[in-house]
């Protein structure tokens, strides 16, 4: 099992050496961080980035086992925006020549680079960005502005303290003339004492949610003076300025100056199950050890997993991960087909991948971002401390559902591309995730053949319910969308329900890749029965959760949907006696858990109490503030005391 959700014997192997390295090597202790201020936790933070870029070069670890190596040291910092999206950002729209000169530099980390797109009045609204780059025709340079408080670009991380460079997005003017947002490569910093160039202010944007986790990343603020640079700075692979000012687009569509997105939202939908997983053997492993109620003649009490309820809770979550681990997977693969295409010049598969990844994207993180607070419930009380490690996580994982693209306007993305391609069904045929659209004759007049709890357990019957659900709420929103005069306006108005269409479409998808997974990537009967029980898990659970669109799209009667939920139960006690062996097929150390709730030994009592002892308000029973602000409450007779 740890194989299958490693995806390879390989990738377990290269996981878990990395995953070792970092838990046996004391600088990347992290126990403590949550007692560290904001400035030792910074400077913390640089040093372990330092040693893990020395122990890279050392070591000469590849590309693979570098990434695994930052994952595991688990504390957000500017090399995640160097590494993840300025490098892919030169790669993706820069010319050859841009490439040849900037890409050594960032490789070898000689220059540091960040992200600077989203603004203090704009981050969804790409093309509301009012930064300006406007074109000098005597200097042959670029001239950069903030021409207005809402222009500061704000929120980049790296870029407070760290970065020497940027992608900066700006409005490219030429003549007076607007031509559209486009990339430009700033210099923040000297290389030589790291202070701010001329005409530039920069600074960190304040303290985040949390504590200890996205406060170790210095998120920034910055605004251009009229700050110069040369036109050869200005990302050309979409559309060049020549040095006279002229303005030429190439073939490439302008999408592709998005496409560092594309690429981050597909790294961010493959790590969901990373902070699913790691939530939910936490809760997991806690919930074998906890035990309330139902002592029988003296005898031990009832583990708390052993609750219908707690399952019904948690065995989704876990089956959850599982699935976000092979559509992200599969995303990857999808990612890696269209950047191969997009290199040699072939776009024809782009809008769907970026579909694929607005959509999962957004419904992965916010299925996360929820999953982790319910685990966190699931431990009781002692979820709430620090020491169970799920406050710190959830902290540290919520900003994913804004960053990258809010969800709600990825899923608005997604209704667009489905929109399109209901509205193209007479002459094209769609293909890929959207294929099913291309059957709704069936899927719109048959309905569903179950007659027993039993029948749920097969996959195309679970295939059809998804995929006909998902193809009656597209085509009725595309159906009302016809009614109105200006398309727009109609988008506008019934958005909400093509914001849940899009989401049953995304959920379509994360349930045919499981089956998917199923029936052709996993060797043996063993690992692949128990997680057959996952899949009818993951699948039921979000019919029942979603019943109100199958009932209401007509697919399902009542008694099927409630044939489901029976059949959902019958499942969870499947689970449960495989429950643990799930978790520890995650594979994650105790280190990278970082939690007494979750440890691997279920030694958690003792190390609870033991934890307590560690906070500094424990270095003594009479702590500081006690004689100053309590004693004198106790030695003075005041007003209410004579009462
Ligand atoms: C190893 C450990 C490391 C782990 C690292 C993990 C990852 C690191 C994460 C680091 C953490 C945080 C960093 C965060 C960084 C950021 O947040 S950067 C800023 C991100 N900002 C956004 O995502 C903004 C969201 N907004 C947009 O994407 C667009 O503006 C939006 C798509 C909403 C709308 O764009 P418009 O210009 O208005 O375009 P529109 O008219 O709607 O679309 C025109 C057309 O183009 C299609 N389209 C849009 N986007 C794309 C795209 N990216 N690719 C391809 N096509 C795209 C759109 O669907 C339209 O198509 P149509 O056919 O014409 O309808
Ligand atoms: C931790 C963190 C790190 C970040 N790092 C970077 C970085 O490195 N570089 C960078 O450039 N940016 C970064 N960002 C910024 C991030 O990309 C933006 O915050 C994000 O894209 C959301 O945009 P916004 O803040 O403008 O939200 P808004 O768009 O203002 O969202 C506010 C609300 O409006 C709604 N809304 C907006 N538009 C629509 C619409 N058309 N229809 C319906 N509802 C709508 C949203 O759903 C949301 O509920 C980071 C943000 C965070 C939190």
């Amino acid at each position: 099992m740890k194989v299958a959700w490693a995806g390879s014997r390989e990738a377990f192997q290269v996981s878990d050496r990395m995953a070792k390295l970092v838990a046996n090597d004391p600088v990347f202790e992290k126990f403590s961080k949550p007692m560290l201020g904001r400035k030792e936790l910074f400077k913390n933070t640089l040093r372990k980035a330092a040693y893990a870029w020395k122990l890279i070069n050392d070591l000469r670890l590849t590309e693979e086992e570098a990434k695994w190596l930052r994952h595991y040291i688990d504390e957000p910092n500017y090399t995640d925006l160097h590494w993840e999206m300025f490098v892919p950002a030169i790669e993706g729209q820069g010319t050859k020549e841009q490439k040849k000169k900037w890409l050594p530099l960032a490789q070898t980390m000689q220059i540091i680079g960040t992200y600077a797109q989203t603004e203090l009045g704009h981050g969804s609204n790409v093309q509301g960005l009012e930064t300006t780059a406007t074109f000098d025709r005597q200097t042959d340079e670029f001239v950069m502005h903030s021409p207005t408080l809402t222009s500061s670009k704000w929120w980049p991380g790296g870029m407070a303290k760290v970065a020497t460079h940027a992608i900066v997005y700006a409005r490219l003017i030429i003549d007076g003339l607007f031509h559209g947002v486009h990339g430009f490569i700033v210099q923040l910093r000297s290389l030589e004492d790291h202070s701010p160039l001329p005409g530039l202010t920069l600074g960190d944007i304040g303290m985040k949610f949390g504590h200890g986790t996205y406060n170790t990343m210095d998120n920034g603020v910055l605004r251009f003076d009229h700050v110069r640079i040369p036109r050869n700075q200005m990302l050309m692979r979409v559309s060049q300025v020549t040095k006279e000012g002229k303005y030429a687009q190439s073939d490439v569509p302008r999408q592709l100056l998005y496409g560092t997105m594309v690429s981050v939202r597909q790294t961010i939908v493959a790590d969901a199950s990373k902070a699913l997983s790691r939530a939910v053997c936490i809760a997991t492993r806690y919930s074998v050890v906890r035990r309330q109620f139902g002592s029988r003649n003296g005898g031990p009490e009832t583990q708390v997993i052993d609750y219908k309820t707690q399952q019904s809770r948690l065995f989704p979550l876990l089956a959850s991960a599982y699935a976000f681990r092979f559509v992200g997977e599969w995303l990857k693969s999808l990612y890696i087909d269209v950047k191969q295409r997009l290199e040699a010049n072939d776009f024809s598969t782009l809008p769907e991948t970026h579909a694929c990844t607005a959509g999962l994207k957004a419904l992965t993180t916010a299925a996360t971002a929820d999953g982790i607070e319910e685990c966190r419930k699931l431990c009781g009380g002692h979820g709430y401390l620090i020491s169970s490690g799920l406050p710190e996580l959830f902290a540290f994982y919520v900003p994913a559902c804004s960053y990258e693209g809010e969800n709600v306007v990825m899923m608005l993305q997604v209704a667009r591309f489905l929109v399109k391609t209901v509205s193209n069904l007479g002459y094209k045929q769609p293909v890929g995730t959207a294929a099913y659209l291309g059957r709704v004759t069936p899927l719109l007049q048959n309905n569903c053949a179950v007659q027993t709890a039993e029948d749920w357990l097969n996959p195309d019957a679970i295939l059809e319910a998804f995929e006909a659900r998902a193809a009656r709420m597209v085509i009725g929103c595309g159906e009302r969308l016809a009614m109105f005069e200006n398309p727009e306006e109609g988008f506008a108005e019934l958005s909400i329900d093509l914001v849940e269409a899009s989401l049953a479409h995304c959920q379509l998808i994360t349930v045919s890749v499981f089956i998917q997974k199923l029936n052709h990537e996993i060797p043996g009967n063993g690992v692949k029965r128990s997680l057959e029980v996952l899949c009818y898990v993951y699948a039921l659970f979000l019919l029942h959760k979603h019943q109100g669109d199958f009932l209401a799209t007509g697919y399902l009667t009542p008694k099927q949907a409630s044939l489901a939920n029976e059949q959902l139960r019958t499942l969870y006690s499947k689970v449960r006696p495989n429950a643990i062996a799930f978790v520890d097929s995650f594979n994650h150390m105790d280190h990278y858990l970082c939690s007494v709730l979750g440890r691997y030994d279920g030694n958690v009592y003792p190390k609870l109490y033991e934890a307590a002892w560690k906070d500094p308000l424990n270095d003594s029973d009479i702590v500081d503030g006690i004689q100053q602000y309590v004693q004198p409450i106790l030695k003075q007779k005041l007003h209410y005391a004579k009462l």
